[in-house]
Parts: structure tokens; C-alpha cells; sequence
């Protein structure tokens, strides 16, 4: 399973946290977020990165930033409002396509990436905000997510404390935990880190 671990402003804890075993490390390009970071610092926290991905995080961008921003990162996440049309002008392998899920009516979302073979993740749906809410998706539509599509990432208020019950409850292709993390925004707690990791990686 992969783990994911988001919202990295710090090339210290980027490194860390890579060598501790976090698969894909995520920095965020959306300028509203309080743990955006620009281009130098994604390069900076690229460069310390042992074995893990980096992954993009981008809000409705203009076609040319994204692309480019695939120079640097190894995926780019689109947590926008981004349709299949504009996501499909990227390589699909390098792609993770965020769907804020509000209820049953978004599986129909779902399916539509699943059947081009596009890897998901699924956050919480908070008006007016795209990501980073510490909330989380009820389990129940979580189990009916992860029964439709075998390639969800899971994200949306996941920590050190819960995840244990929810990987009781469904078997994701990924988990993905951001502000649960954090002792400030963009600064992780790297203890919270580490536990969320050994349950994610069950040892
Ligand atoms: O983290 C943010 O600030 C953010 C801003 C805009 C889009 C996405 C963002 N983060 C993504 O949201 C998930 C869930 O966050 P959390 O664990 O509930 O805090 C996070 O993993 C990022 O992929």
C-alpha cells in the first residue's frame, strides 16, 4: 500500500520522512493553501528525497505550469475541479486525480477516471475549500469507494490515531494524511509521522 504524506514545506522533514519509508512525499502549488511552497523550495525538497516520489499538488492550473511542473515532480494531483478532458492531456502514469466526495452521487466521478485507468484519491468535500481540511469521509462510502475502484488513494483527516481502525474496514490502494501530521500548517509533527507510517506499512 502506498503512503503518501502531504502538505512537506521543509527539506529537513522532506528528507526524514523519506527515509523513514513514505512512498510519495506532497508538496502543494496552490497559492491559498497555508502550505504552498514555490518552485525553489519543491527543487530543494526534491533533492533530498531518498527513495520516495514527489507528487505536485495543483489547484485548476493553467496547462503550461502543470506540465512543467512535471520537469520536477514524479505525479502531479489535481485537487481542482480539473475534468477527465484537461487531466487526460498528461500522461496518465504521472497523474492522480482528487475528487472532493460529498456522498454516493460521486462514485459516478469515480468510475469515470477508473475506466481510463487513472489512479484516484479521494478527500473530503468542504465548501469552498479544495483540500488540507482535516476531515474525513464517512467509512461507509469510504468501503463502497475502494469496492469500485481497486486504484484509490484515501485521504481526508487520516492520522496516527485512526488509521488503524480504517484499514480494519477497507484495503486502499493508498493512504494519504496531511494536516492530522502537523504541529503547524506545513510543519509536521515527525513523531505522528513515523507512527502513521508503521501502521500504514503494519510493523
Ligand atoms: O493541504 C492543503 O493545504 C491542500 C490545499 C489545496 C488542495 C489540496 C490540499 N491538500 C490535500 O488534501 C489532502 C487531505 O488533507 P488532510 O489530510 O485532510 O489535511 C492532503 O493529503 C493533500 O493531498
Amino acid at each position: 500500500m502506498i503512503v503518501k504524506i502531504c502538505g512537506i514545506t521543509l527539506p529537513s522533514q522532506a528528507k526524514e520522512i523519506s527515509e523513514y519509508g513514505a512512498d510519495y512525499i506532497g508538496v502543494i502549488t496552490y497559492p491559498k493553501s497555508p502550505r504552498y511552497i514555490g518552485i525553489e523550495r519543491i527543487k530543494e525538497i526534491k533533492e533530498n528525497l531518498k527513495n520516495s516520489k514527489l507528487v505536485a499538488v495543483v489547484v485548476n492550473p493553467i496547462l503550461e505550469q502543470a506540465l512543467e511542473l512535471l520537469n520536477i515532480a514524479d505525479f502531479i494531483q489535481f485537487h481542482g475541479d480539473e475534468d477527465l478532458d484537461f487531466v487526460k492531456k498528461f500522461p496518465k502514469n504521472r497523474v492522480i486525480k482528487a475528487i472532493r466526495v460529498k456522498n454516493e452521487s460521486d462514485l459516478e466521478k469515480i468510475k469515470t477516471f477508473k475506466n481510463e485507468d487513472i489512479t484516484v484519491l479521494v478527500d473530503a468535500f468542504k465548501e469552498g475549500v479544495y483540500g488540507g481540511t482535516g476531515e474525513m469521509i464517512d467509512l461507509n462510502l469510504l468501503k463502497k469507494i475502494t469496492d469500485v475502484y481497486d486504484k484509490v488513494i484515501i485521504s481526508g483527516g487520516l492520522s496516527e490515531t485512526n488509521l488503524k481502525e480504517i484499514l480494519n474496514h477497507v484495503k486502499p490502494y493508498g493512504v494519504d494524511a496531511s494536516s492530522k501530521l502537523e504541529v503547524s500548517p506545513g510543519v509536521k509533527d515527525l513523531d505522528k509521522v513515523k507512527k502513521f507510517i508503521d501502521i500504514a506499512k503494519n510493523r
